[in-house]
C-alpha cells in the first residue's frame, strides 16, 4: 500500500518486522590476500584489541598481517567446501530456516537477513536490504550465546553505526544473550546424548568455549561468568558428576594471559593423565567454523591422542538442527512481545 504525503511524496505503507542475523564474518576465500583483508578489518577493532592504537598499528601492520594470513590460509584451506566457508554456508542456512519458521508462525510481514560483523554480507548490505523491505521494527540478533563486548557488543557498535547514515529509523530491540535460554540448554543436551547413543558415554566431557583476554574479564566482561553458567545447566540437565565435565578456553591469540584453563593444555594433560576417552562440545558457537572444525576436531584431537589418550570426538555445534532454529524463532517472538507483527498473531491464536 502506498500513502501520498501532502507534497505528494509517497511512502510505503506495508512495514514489516525486521531481524538481523548477525555472525563474526569469514574470509571471502581460503587466500593469504583475502585473509589478510578479512583479519585486517577484524583485528583493528577496538573491542576485539583493546591496545592503544599507534602500539597496536605498528604490531599489526608490522607483525601480524605479514606473519598471520599464510599460516591461517592453510587452516582456512582445511575446512573450505564446495559451498564455501563454513560458517557462511552455515550462516545462510540458519538465516533460511528461521525465515522459513518465522513466516508460518507471524506470517508474510518479517523480513530476515544475514549480516557479518566482519567481510561479506555485512552489515551496511543486510541493513539495506532490511530497509528495502520497509522494515520498521527491528530485532537484532547476533548469534552469540554467551555476551561479550569482543563479538556482541562489537556487533552492535557496526548496526549502530550503520543505522547513523538512516533518516527514519525503525523501533530497536537487541538480544544481549541467551546462554541461559532453556531451549538452548536442551538442543545442547540433545545433540551430546545423540552423541553419545553413537559413540558411547566418554570418560570426560570438555566443554570448550573461545577465549579472551583475561584483563578483558577482570575489568567487567560477563563472558566468563555465562560460559560457565551454559556449561553448569548442561551438565545438570544430564545429571553428570562434577569430576565428569570441565570448561576450557580455546583459541588464544597473541602472548597475553586469556582465560584459563586453556583447551589444548588440559587435553595434553588428560592425555598423559591416563583419561581415555574424550567428547568435547564447543557450545559457544553457534555454527562451526575454523575454530571448531580445525582447532578442535583436528589440531587438539592430535594433542589428546598423540599425549596418550585413545578416544577423541568432537560433537559439532547447532547449526541449522531443528531444535536450535526452533529456539531462535522463540527468542524472537519473545524479544518481539508488543509488537504488532506478534500482538495480532497472539490475539489470534487465543
Ligand atoms: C585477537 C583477539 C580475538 C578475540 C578477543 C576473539 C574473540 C572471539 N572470537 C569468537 C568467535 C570466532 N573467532 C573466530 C576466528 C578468529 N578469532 C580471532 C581472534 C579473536 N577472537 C582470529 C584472529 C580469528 C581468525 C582465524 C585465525 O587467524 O586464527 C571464528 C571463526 C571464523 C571463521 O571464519 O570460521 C569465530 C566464530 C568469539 C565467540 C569470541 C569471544 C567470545
Ligand atoms: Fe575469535
Ligand atoms: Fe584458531
Amino acid at each position: 500500500m502506498k500513502y501520498k504525503n501532502i507534497v505528494g511524496f509517497e511512502h510505503d505503507m506495508s512495514e514489516h518486522l525486521g531481524v538481523l542475523m548477525l555472525n563474526l564474518g569469514t574470509p571471502e576465500a581460503p587466500t593469504p590476500t583475502a585473509v589478510r583483508r578479512y583479519l585486517a578489518e577484524f583485528l583493528k577493532d577496538p573491542r576485539v584489541v583493546e591496545v592503544p592504537r599507534p602500539i597496536w598499528w605498528l604490531i599489526l601492520h608490522g607483525v601480524i598481517l605479514r606473519v598471520r594470513p599464510s599460516r591461517s590460509a592453510k587452516a582456512y584451506q582445511a575446512v573450505w567446501t564446495d559451498k564455501g566457508s563454513p560458517l557462511l554456508d552455515v550462516a545462510r542456512r540458519q538465516a533460511a530456516g528461521l525465515q522459513e519458521l518465522l513466516t508460518d508462525r507471524l506470517g508474510n510481514n518479517v523480513h530476515v537477513e544475514l549480516g557479518m560483523r566482519y567481510g561479506k554480507p555485512s552489515v551496511a548490505e543486510a541493513l539495506g536490504r532490511l530497509k528495502e523491505a520497509n522494515v520498521r521494527r527491528l530485532l537484532v540478533l547476533p548469534l552469540y550465546p554467551q555476551y561479550s563486548a569482543t563479538t556482541t557488543a562489537s556487533t552492535f557498535d557496526a548496526v549502530t553505526n550503520e543505522l547513523t547514515t538512516w533518516r527514519w529509523l525503525p523501533e530497536l530491540r537487541f538480544v544481549n544473550h541467551y546462554h541461559d535460554e532453556p531451549g538452548y540448554i536442551d538442543a545442547l543436551c540433545d545433540s551430546i546424548r545423540a552423541a553419545w547413543a553413537e559413540k558411547g558415554e566418554p570418560e570426560q566431557l570438555m566443554f570448550s568455549f573461545h577465549g579472551i583476554p583475561k584483563r578483558y574479564f577482570m575489568a567487567g566482561d560477563p563472558y566468563h561468568c555465562h560460559c560457565h553458567k551454559t556449561a553448569r545447566l548442561v551438565a545438570e540437565r544430564l545429571g553428570l558428576d562434577d569430576d565428569r565435565w570441565m570448561v576450557s578456553f580455546q583459541s588464544r591469540v597473541g602472548r597475553d594471559e586469556w582465560l584459563q584453563p586453556y583447551t589444548d593444555e588440559t587435553l595434553k594433560l588428560w592425555g598423559a593423565d591416563g583419561v581415555q576417552s574424550v567428547h568435547v562440545i564447543a557450545p559457544g558457537f553457534s555454527a562451526d567454523c575454523l575454530e571448531t572444525l580445525e582447532e578442535i576436531a583436528v589440531e587438539n584431537r592430535g594433542y589428546f591422542l598423540e599425549a596418550g589418550g585413545k578416544e577423541y570426538h568432537y560433537i559439532p555445534c547447532l547449526n541449522d538442527d531443528p531444535a536450535h532454529l526452533q529456539m531462535l524463532a522463540g527468542l524472537v517472538e519473545r524479544h518481539c512481545a508488543g509488537w504488532p507483527e506478534v500482538t495480532a498473531l497472539s490475539k489470534a491464536a487465543a
